[in-house]
């Protein structure tokens, strides 16, 4: 489904990413793992186009995206979270839901104004595709709060939930596990397989936490000072030495 080929990104002198080699078939849940600094997330931003990569090639299903901006890689179906919550926090937790449409609402001017027949449906398709992803998420009894108000773990949720309202093929998580509690990490643990399993929604995060990365990934990848170390299924990568080394043996 996605292919990177050779990417590399540099900032001015420093390789933050050198030739680094991924691919993630449907369906599939893989986690990018590797110490601070790594280059986990300037690959990330290099899949999703938030960065242009200085080199490489990146194939989704099959089609170049690498010199694409990141608007049209997502609506290609390749949507991501990001490390720090970016929800709007003064918008309800459904307005959330409903701004991420916006590109799917028959918004013209005329229709809008005139709410026409077109516009009040795809207004009301809008509506039901939030309310079926909050109720998802269990996020439906906070509908009208303030994103803002919402406990981090809820806001976390509620970030999967405008992900999803958009229909992606493929979502990338940054972190996503990050500042939770145990309880929150089982429930994000359990969120994240309902999407591949009842979805088919493939996944690609990047995660420290390693027990929620053991329990979930079909395969790893781990990238070590800007290169790619290994790739493995979690036994295979908790039984290889060189990641050991560079990584695990450091816990
Ligand atoms: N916009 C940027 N300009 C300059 N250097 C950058 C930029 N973004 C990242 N870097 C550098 O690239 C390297 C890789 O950083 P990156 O954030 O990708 O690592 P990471 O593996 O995601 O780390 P972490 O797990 O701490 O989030 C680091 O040395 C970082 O300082």
């Amino acid at each position: 489904m996605l292919n990177a080929k050779n990417l590399t990104m540099c900032f001015g002198g420093l390789v933050a990413v050198d030739n680094v080699e991924l691919s993630i078939d449907k369906h599939q849940i893989v986690s990018m793992i590797g110490p601070n600094g790594a280059g986990k997330t300037t690959v990330f931003n290099c899949l999703s186009g938030f960065y242009k990569p200085t080199s490489g090639e990146i194939l989704f299903e099959n089609n170049p995206i690498h010199n694409l901006p990141g608007f049209k890689i997502a609506r290609k179906g390749l949507v991501r979270t990001f490390q720090h919550v970016r929800l709007f926090k003064e918008m309800t937790a459904i307005e959330n839901l409903l701004v991420a449409q916006h590109y799917n609402l028959n918004t013209n001017l005329f229709s809008g104004l005139f709410k026409t027949p077109s516009f009040r449906k795809s207004e009301a398709i809008a509506l039901d595709n939030a309310a079926f992803w909050l109720e998802q998420v269990q996020l439906i009894q906070m509908a009208n709060r303030p994103a803002g108000n919402l406990a981090y773990g809820q806001q976390r949720r509620l970030e999967i939930a405008r992900c999803m309202v958009t229909h992606p093929k493929l979502l990338m998580l940054d972190e996503p596990a990050a500042g939770l509690n145990p309880k929150e990490t089982n429930e994000l643990d359990e969120l994240i397989l309902m999407l591949r399993n009842e979805n088919g929604i493939t996944v690609l995060l990047i995660e420290h936490d390693m027990k929620l990365v053991m329990g979930i990934s079909d395969k790893i990848i781990v990238i070590n000072q800007g290169k790619h170390l290994a790739t493995g299924t979690p036994d295979e990568i908790k039984a290889n030495r060189e990641v050991i080394n560079a990584y695990l043996g450091e816990e």
